[in-house]
């Protein structure tokens, strides 16, 4: 896992690489402009891209100056620099790559106001006037600069962050920014990247090693890990020789309703794809034939028989089209102490009755959605609210809060918050959600632990996903399409020996 910095925390790595690394900050500035033109260079490998690079006087001006240089040298010809001095302050490091900039042939127009700039006619925009040492929202000539280049209608890539965007923080959702295609970020993604208020900001980022020293930053405390897929390389475990059904446990999905049997059957589908030795599906009796017909692997339970069967299961997953079924919950919550799965009306159920959330099993893992988690603890304004919400539950009353989103927010009981990788706008549409609620319960009944469970749970959805849309092309992945390749994509990561 990798940990997310806050921008006083990116300072203090970068102050200490400088003081204890022989390395001075020039050149730590030169390490990030050739990390930043090595992803560039491979986005617009034309090198007769003409390319207009947009600079401020402080380190990430710095940067857009070295990044002119390098370009040229790397024979991109049509590359100009433009110039914001708005402010009388310049860094050293600008100082040091403006004198050297005047040593070759670029053109450099320096701008003392925003108002009359000239048009854009270059292909490409970089943008480098501020980056994380952004302190307050734009205005004036940096307002205006920053809209004139937005209105240019060129693709722009950000150096390390778009200006304007917070590296942390609140993003309010008005405040106006660079509105990057690309960003190119310095040794780590910023925390801001992952809420849906960047999303203007921030279409795709690129993360380039830049030297800074790893293992200080790893020891800084961070509440926000990115999960790799090296963390699913040492959770995931290969199905064993001489193994059985019975090894891989024994899952009860409680789902669906008359009118919402299709929930119950995504999700007993991506459970029974996802490894649970036996599946087991309480759903409603008019449902039968239909489970029969799709999933004749799947075990029919009825609400009766669950009365006397309650210890038969390793992992119970509850809620997805559960309707009027509702009372099942307390049912469940009665009779298990195992960590179990809550999705959707059972979490709308536990909003109506929040008396009943501090008798979920510990470690338990609720799966809502933003409305479903407003529902829950309360409307908030911002991702970062909501985040730091969630992480004040899932401690206080020790369960695992799965905030989905674009970017899947796993809220832990010890305090971190996993940020999940995987995933994309191909994935956004119904059943989505009671497949991962499948996808949980077949880990949590093959024996992992909750924690590892949510990581694999998410990461593996995410990624069946995007195997989905960028290997097979798809615009849209239904649900049912991506049950299907769950298998495959667990066969890719983890091929057998
Ligand atoms: N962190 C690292 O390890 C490295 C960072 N580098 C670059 O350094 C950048 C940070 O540089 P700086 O700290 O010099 O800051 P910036 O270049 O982001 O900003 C310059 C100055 O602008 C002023 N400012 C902030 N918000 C403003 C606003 N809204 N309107 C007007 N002025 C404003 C501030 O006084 C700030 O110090 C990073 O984003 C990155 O590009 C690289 O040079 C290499 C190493
Ligand atoms: N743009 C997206 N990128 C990645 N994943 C997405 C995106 N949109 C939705 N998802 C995933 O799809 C699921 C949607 O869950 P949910 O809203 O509960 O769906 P449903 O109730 O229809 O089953 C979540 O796991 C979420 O992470
Ligand atoms: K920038």
């Amino acid at each position: 896992m990798k940990t997310i910095l806050t921008a006083a925390q990116t300072r203090e790595a970068d102050r200490y690489t400088i003081e204890t690394t022989p390395i001075a900050s020039i050149d730590l500035m030169e390490n990030a402009s050739l990390a930043f033109v090595t992803v560039f260079m491979q986005l617009y490998p034309d090198k007769n891209t003409q390319v207009l690079i947009c600079c401020g006087t402080g380190n990430n001006g710095g940067d857009g100056l070295a990044i002119a240089r390098l370009l040229q040298e790397h024979s991109y010809d049509g590359v100009a620099v433009w110039i914001a001095r708005f402010s009388e302050r310049e860094s050293d490091e600008f100082a040091t790559n403006v004198a050297r900039l005047y040593n070759t042939p670029i053109p450099i127009t320096e701008f003392f106001t925003g108002d009359e700039l000239p048009a854009i006619r270059q292909r490409v925009v970089i943008d480098a006037l501020l980056g994380s040492g952004l302190n307050k929202p734009l205005q004036g000539d940096w307002l205006r600069m920053v809209e004139h280049i937005n209105q240019a209608g060129k693709p722009i890539v950000a150096v390390d962050i778009p200006t304007g965007l917070r590296a942390d923080g609140m993003l309010p959702q008005e405040e106006p920014t660079i509105q990057a295609h690309h960003v190119i970020s310095f040794q780590r993604p910023k925390l801001s990247f992952f809420f849906p208020e960047s999303a203007n900001a921030v279409e795709r980022f690129h993360v380039v090693d830049i030297g800074l020293n790893e293992p200080f930053i790893e020891k800084l405390p961070s509440d926000f890990k990115l999960i790799e897929s090296s963390d699913i390389q040492q959770i995931y475990r290969n199905r064993k020789p001489f193994s059985h059904k019975g090894t891989y446990g024994h899952a009860l999905i409680i789902a669906g309703d008359t009118n919402t049997l299709g929930a119950a059957l995504l999700a007993c589908g991506a459970c029974l794809y996802s490894g649970a030795g036996l599946t087991s599906a309480c759903i409603p009796p008019t449902g039968l034939t239909a489970l029969n017909a799709h999933l004749p692997e799947v075990m029919y339970c009825t609400e009766e028989e669950l009365l006397t069967m309650w210890d038969r299961f390793d992992a119970i997953g509850i809620g997805p089209g559960l309707g009027q079924r509702i009372s099942l919950l307390e049912d469940c919550m009665a009779h298990t102490h195992k960590p179990m799965v809550v999705d959707a009306d059972a979490l709308t159920f536990l909003s109506q009755n929040k008396g009943l959330v501090d008798g979920l099993p510990k470690h338990s893992i609720l799966t809502p959605h933003m409305k479903e988690f407003d529902r829950l603890f309360g409307a908030h304004d911002s991702w970062w609210d909501r985040v730091q919400t969630a992480r004040e539950q899932a401690m206080a009353l020790q369960l695992i809060i799965l905030l989905k989103n674009q970017y899947t927010f796993i809220a832990l009981p010890d305090g971190n918050v996993l940020i999940n990788p995987t995933g994309n706008p191909a994935m956004a549409s119904g059943g989505m959600g009671d497949v991962l609620t499948g996808m949980l319960t077949a880990f949590l009944a093959q024996g992992y632990p909750p924690r590892d469970a949510a990581i694999l749970a998410c990461y593996l959805h995410g990624a069946a996903g995007d195997r989905l849309a960028t290997d097979s092309g798809m615009a849209v992945v239904p649900a049912r399409q991506l049950i299907q390749a769950i298998p495959s994509t667990f066969g890719n990561l983890f091929p057998p020996h």
